[in-house]
C-alpha cells in the first residue's frame, strides 16, 4: 500500500505581542514567526483503520489516538475532500519538544495535511490547505509556510517577511511542559492585577527592518515576548535558565511562545555550539540543542 512523508520545522516567535482577551476566547496577536531547523517527520500510509505511532523525544506525552493533532488534520482533510473515511496509519518521529512552545503538535498537523494530500492524490490549492490548517490551530498555517512571517489576528493570518542570512540559536528544553491556554490565562490574570487597559498589539517594524538587514546584533535586542512574564510566573526556575544563557555568551534569550522552552540567539554557529556546551553542563534543562533559522516550512520528503 502507498504512503507519503513530510518534514516540518519547529517555530519560535521573535516577537509576540498579545492584545486583550477577545470574546471568542482568543487574543489578538502581532507576532513574528521564525521556522527553526528542528523537525518532526510525519508519514501516512493507507490502512484498514486509523492508527497513530509516535517515536522520539517526549513520545509518552503525545496522544496516540484520534485526539492527536495529526489525526485531526487527516479527518479534516478527508472531510474537505469528501472521502468516505480517513483510514491511515500515521507515524510521527518527534524532535520538536512536546508542550514546549515550539508548535510541535501544529507541525505534526501540517505534516499530516501535506502527506495525506499526496497519499490521496488530492488536487488541493495551497490556499484551501492553509484554511484547513487554520481550523486545526493558530500555529498550523505557519508550520506549512515556514521562513519568517508576520502573524496577525489569532496568529493564523500570515504575511511572509523579508529576511537575510541565517540566525543561530540554542534551544533549552525545560524539564516540564506548559499548557498554552494556561499561559494566556496567566497573562490575563497578571494584567487584571495591574488594572490597566490592554492596548492592541503593535506591528514590530524595527525588528522587521533588522531581519531584512540580516544583522544579528540588530535583531538580538529586539526579541520580545508578551507571554514571557506569564510563563515565568508559572515556572519561576526559567529565570535561572535565561540568566545562564546570557552568562554563557548568548546575545539575547527569550521564552519561546507559551514556553517553557527558552531560545538564545548567538553571534554565529560556533558561538551557539559553545553556549550549548556550557548550558548542557549546568543541568538546568532536559535537553539543549542548536538550530538555525529561518528555514522553509513543511515539505514532502522521500518515505522513511
Ligand atoms: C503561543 C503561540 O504558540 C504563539 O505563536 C500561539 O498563540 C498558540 O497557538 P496554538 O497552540 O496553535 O493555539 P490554538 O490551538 O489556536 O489555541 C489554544 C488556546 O490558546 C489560547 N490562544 C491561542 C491563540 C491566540 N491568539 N490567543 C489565545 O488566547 C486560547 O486559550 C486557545 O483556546
Ligand atoms: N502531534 C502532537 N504532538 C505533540 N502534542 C500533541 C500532538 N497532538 C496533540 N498533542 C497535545 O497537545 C499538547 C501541546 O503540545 P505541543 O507540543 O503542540 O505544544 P506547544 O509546542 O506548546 O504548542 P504551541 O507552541 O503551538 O502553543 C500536548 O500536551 C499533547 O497532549
Amino acid at each position: 500500500m502507498g504512503g507519503a512523508s513530510a518534514r516540518v520545522p519547529a517555530k519560535i516567535n521573535l516577537h509576540l505581542g498579545v492584545g486583550p482577551l477577545r470574546e471568542d476566547g482568543y487574543h489578538e496577536l502581532s507576532t513574528v514567526f521564525c521556522a527553526l531547523s528542528l523537525y518532526d517527520d510525519v508519514t501516512v500510509r493507507a490502512d484498514d483503520y486509523l492508527s497513530v505511532t509516535v517515536t522520539g523525544d517526549g513520545r509518552r506525552d503525545v496522544p496516540a489516538d484520534r485526539s492527536n493533532l495529526a489525526a485531526r488534520a487527516v479527518f479534516a482533510l478527508a472531510e474537505y475532500a469528501g472521502l468516505p473515511d480517513a483510514n491511515v496509519a500515521i507515524e510521527i518521529a518527534k524532535q520538536i519538544p512536546v508542550a514546549g512552545g515550539m508548535a510541535g503538535g501544529s507541525a505534526d498537523a501540517a505534516g499530516a495535511l501535506l502527506a495525506a494530500a499526496r497519499l490521496w492524490r488530492l488536487d488541493i490549492e495551497r490556499e484551501a490547505l492553509m484554511e484547513i490548517a487554520a481550523t486545526l490551530g493558530s500555529d498550523v498555517p505557519f508550520a506549512l509556510l515556514g521562513g519568517a512571517a508576520l502573524g496577525t489576528n489569532r496568529g493564523e493570518k500570515l504575511l511572509p517577511m523579508l529576511h537575510r542570512g541565517e540566525l543561530h540559536w540554542v534551544i533549552v528544553v525545560a524539564k516540564g511542559g506548559l499548557s498554552t491556554p494556561a499561559v494566556y490565562q496567566e497573562l490575563d490574570r497578571l494584567r487584571a492585577g495591574r488594572g490597566e487597559a490592554v492596548p492592541p498589539p503593535q506591528r514590530p517594524d524595527e525588528l522587521m527592518v533588522a531581519l531584512a538587514s540580516g544583522d544579528v546584533h540588530a535583531v538580538a535586542p529586539l526579541l520580545h515576548n508578551d507571554l514571557q512574564p506569564a510563563a515565568l510566573s508559572l515556572q519561576p526556575l526559567l529565570r535561572r535558565t535565561l540568566r545562564a544563557g546570557k552568562e554563557a555568551g548568548a546575545l539575547a534569550g527569550i521564552v519561546s511562545g507559551s514556553g517553557p522552552t527558552c531560545v538564545f540567539l548567538c553571534h554565529d554557529e560556533d558561538a551557539s555550539i559553545a553556549v550549548a556546551a556550557e548550558l548542557s553542563g549546568l543541568g538546568v534543562a532536559k535537553a539543549v540543542r542548536t538550530a538555525h533559522g529561518p528555514v522553509p516550512g513543511a515539505r514532502l520528503t522521500p518515505m522513511h
